[in-house]
C-alpha cells in the first residue's frame, strides 16, 4: 500500500573519476567522469523506506543538474506519496510544466535530467512500498489491482487507434483471462459501416458488448450494428447520452441495443428513469447504468439496487458501471465491498456533498480555483 508524506528530499554529486583512465571517453567526451546526481526522498511513514534516483551525467555538468533538482524539489515535498502515483500522469505534467523552469528546457536538457532524477526516485519508493520491483509494478497495474478486488467485469476505451485497440485488447484480455468479461466503448466515435469494421477485427477478444459504437442519436444505425455483431457475440450497450425516455422506447423497438444503460443525471432524475426500467423490463432487455462522472454512482446503486428488487429480479446480464474516482466529495459516498456495491443506508439519494468540497470547488471562487485561473491566465 502506497503510504507517507514527502518529507526530505537530498541530493548529492557524485562522480566516479573515470577520465583518469580515460574509460568512456569518445571524440566528444575526451575526459569523462561518469557521475550522477543522486536523489533521495524520504517520507513521514514509520517504514524508513527511501525511494533512491539518479539522472546519468559527467563530472562537472552534475553540478548544474543538482542546483536544477534542488529547484524542483517543491513540487515533490509534502506531497503525499498517494496522491502523486494517484495523478501520475498529472504530476509528471506539473513537474515538467513548472513555469519558470520549463524556459530552460522545455523537457530537455538539464531541467529534463533533473526530473528524471526526481522521478526515478519516486518511482523506486513506489515500487520498494509495494515491496516489487518496478517491471513487476507496471506490469501488474493494468488489471492487477482491481482483480486482486474480485472485479470480474471491465471496460476498456477504444475508437482512436486500430492497432493500439489490438494491443491493449490482447494485454488486458492476457491479464484477465478468458472467463471474465470485458466490455469496449467507442463512444460514438464511428459511423455505422466503420463501427462493424472495427467491431470485426475486435471481436476476437470476447467482448461482451461495444458501448456507444456510433451517434446516440442514430437509432436506425444502432439497429444495423446491433444485427451486424451479434451473431459474432457482441452486444451493443448504449444510454449514457440518450437523451429522453422516448429515444429509449426507439432504441428497445428497433432492437438496437442488448444492454440498456441509464444514467442518473441525463434523464429527468427518478421519475424517468423508472419509466425505462419498466420498459427494459418489458422488452426483457438488462439494464446496465453508466456511472462514473461525479456522483454518479451514488445515484444511480439507488435506482439498481431498486430495479433488482422491483422489476427485473435479476442479477443476469447485469452490471452497475463503478469508477473510483471523486466519492471522498460526497457525505455518504458508495461503499463497495468484493467488487460489489453495497446497498446505502443512509436516508436520501446519496446526493449530499460535503460543504468544505464545495467550497473548495465552487466556480470560480472556491480555494481550488482561485490557486488554478491566475496560474492559466498568465
Ligand atoms: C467523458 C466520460 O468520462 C466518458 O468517457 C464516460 O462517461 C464513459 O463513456 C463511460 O462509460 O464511463
Ligand atoms: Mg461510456
Amino acid at each position: 500500500m502506497v503510504r507517507g508524506r514527502i518529507s526530505r528530499l537530498s541530493v548529492r554529486d557524485v562522480r566516479f573519476p573515470t577520465s583518469l583512465g580515460g574509460h568512456g571517453a569518445d571524440a566528444m567526451h575526451t575526459d569523462p567522469d561518469y557521475s550522477a546526481a543522486y536523489v533521495v526522498i524520504e517520507t513521514d511513514a514509520e517504514d524508513g523506506i527511501k525511494g533512491c534516483g539518479i539522472t546519468f551525467t559527467l563530472g562537472k555538468g552534475t553540478e548544474v543538474v543538482v542546483c536544477a533538482v534542488n529547484a524542483l524539489a517543491h513540487h515533490v515535498l509534502n506531497k503525499d506519496l498517494k496522491d502523486i502515483v494517484g495523478d501520475f500522469r498529472g504530476f509528471y505534467r506539473q513537474l515538467t510544466s513548472d513555469g519558470q523552469l520549463r524556459w530552460i528546457g522545455p523537457e530537455k536538457g538539464v531541467v529534463h535530467l533533473a526530473t528524471a532524477a526526481v522521478l526515478n526516485a519516486v518511482w523506486d519508493l513506489w515500487a520498494k512500498q509495494e515491496g516489487k520491483p518496478v517491471w513487476k509494478l507496471l506490469v501488474d497495474m493494468l488489471c492487477a489491482q482491481a482483480l486482486k478486488d474480485g472485479w470480474t467485469r471491465f471496460k476498456v476505451k477504444v475508437g482512436a487507434d486500430l492497432q493500439d485497440d489490438m494491443r491493449r485488447c490482447q494485454i488486458i484480455r492476457d491479464m484477465i483471462g478468458p472467463e471474465k468479461t470485458l466490455m469496449m466503448d467507442a463512444n460514438q466515435r464511428w459511423d455505422v459501416p466503420e463501427a462493424v469494421e472495427w467491431m470485426s477485427k475486435l471481436a476476437k477478444f470476447k467482448p461482451l458488448w461495444i458501448e456507444e459504437p456510433t451517434s446516440p442519436d442514430d437509432i436506425l444505425g444502432h439497429a444495423t450494428i446491433s444485427k451486424a455483431l451479434v451473431p459474432l457475440g457482441i452486444g451493443i450497450a448504449t444510454g449514457e447520452q440518450c437523451h429522453n425516455r422516448v429515444i429509449f422506447k426507439q432504441l428497445l423497438q428497433a432492437k438496437a441495443l442488448q444492454f440498456l444503460q441509464i444514467d442518473s443525471c441525463r434523464l429527468g432524475s427518478v421519475n424517468e428513469n423508472l419509466s425505462v426500467l419498466l420498459m427494459a423490463k418489458k422488452f426483457e432487455i438488462p439494464v446496465c447504468p453508466h456511472a462514473g462522472g461525479v456522483g454518479l454512482c451514488e445515484l444511480v446503486q439507488h435506482l439498481i439496487i431498486f430495479d433488482y428488487i422491483s422489476v427485473s429480479a435479476s442479477l443476469e446480464n447485469r452490471v452497475c458501471e463503478y469508477v473510483d474516482h471523486l466519492h471522498e466529495h460526497f457525505k455518504y459516498p458508495v461503499m463497495i465491498q468484493r467488487a460489489s456495491y453495497m446497498p446505502p443506508k443512509d436516508p436520501g439519494y446519496s446526493t449530499e456533498m460535503k460543504e468544505e468540497s464545495v467550497k473548495k470547488h465552487q466556480y470560480p471562487d472556491g480555494e481550488v480555483w482561485k490557486k488554478l485561473l491566475p496560474a492559466q491566465e498568465n
